[in-house]
């Protein structure tokens, strides 16, 4: 099974145009999908989750035609929202329980072994009679994320589920996600490189509405890799160094900044460095959106 999008297009009523033909094929794993803020991934996202109309375009779900069968779809579908409220005087069973119910789940024994396993499963069996307006950041995730395996669906979305979370909950996140990843397709739409870096075997860039790169994460560091150069600078250059290099990057090192070129001849004072992902994501975004400083 796979995802398969064509040629998607959405604008808003209010003339902001959030998708571009956007063309991808997500097999199964986890596919990263990443873009700065208002790059679209939301809009992407919710169109495939069936929560909103595209202007144009196709998405298959296997045989499923995804913005037209959408009963079907969401049947196999599971989606951790960017905005995952909670209801916070009802405990975490009760609340996941009833999600159950609604999703067709009729019988109440079979459902609460369902219910106990997701929980076991997330980690939050030990706390299952908490209310959710207790929990941590982390804990509302991952609760989260037993809603969205109900049901054993078949494609998982998740919309930047690590933002805000501190890296102890990341971490147990990310191990989470990882061990779904592997007979399901999960889509992880994020701002943080280092999500994708350490979870997807594919990828995309998007930005201002479009694909601007798609792959593996490594054979995309392979095609940059060579061509980054590094060097410390005082802030007040940083004008002059645009003027005249590709700079990919800043970033503030004990004070001091520092900047990533691209170049593809070597370049004096300035050393080369270990491409990575971020440089990948950058030099993409900084081309089409300018230097973030
Ligand atoms: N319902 C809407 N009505 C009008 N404009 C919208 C709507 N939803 C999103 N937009 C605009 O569409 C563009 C893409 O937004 P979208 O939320 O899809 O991006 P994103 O990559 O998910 O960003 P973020 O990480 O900030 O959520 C932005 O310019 C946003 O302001």
């Amino acid at each position: 099974m796979k995802l398969t999008i064509q040629d998607l297009s959405k604008t808003y009523s209010n003339g902001v145009h959030a998708l571009k033909g956007v063309s991808l094929t997500i097999n199964q794993g986890m596919f990263g999908l990443l873009g700065p803020n208002g790059a679209g991934k939301s809009s992407l996202m919710r169109t495939i989750a069936t929560l909103q109309e595209a202007d144009s375009g196709s998405v298959m779900l296997g045989d499923l035609d995804v913005l037209r069968q959408k009963e079907e779809v969401r049947k196999v579908l599971g989606y951790l929202p960017q905005e995952f409220g909670v209801y916070p005087r009802v405990t975490a069973e009760t609340m996941l329980d009833h999600i159950a119910s609604l999703k067709g789940i009729q019988n109440a024994k079979q459902r609460k072994e369902i219910v106990e396993g997701l929980l076991q499963k997330v980690n939050l069996f030990q706390v299952r009679k908490k209310n959710l307006g207790t929990f941590s950041g982390g804990m509302k995730q991952r609760f989260g994320i037993a809603q969205a395996l109900l049901g054993n669906p078949k494609l998982i979305i998740v919309d930047e589920p690590t933002a805000g979370l501190d890296p102890a909950e990341r971490n147990r996140f990310h191990n989470l996600l990882s061990e779904i990843g592997e007979n399901t397709i999960v889509i992880l739409s994020t701002h943080i490189v280092e999500d994708v870096t350490n979870l997807c075997s594919d990828m995309a860039i998007i930005c201002l509405g479009e694909v601007v790169a798609q792959g593996n994460p490594n054979d995309l560091v392979k095609e940059i890799s060579g061509k980054v150069w590094k060097k410390m600078i005082d802030k007040a250059e940083l004008e002059h160094y645009q003027a005249n290099y590709e700079v990919i990057s800043t970033s503030l090192k004990m004070g001091k900044t520092q900047i990533r070129v691209i170049s593809e001849e070597p370049l004096s004072n300035f050393e080369l460095t270990t491409a990575d992902l971020e440089d990948v994501y950058f030099s993409e975004i900084t081309k089409r959106v300018g230097l973030a400083v």
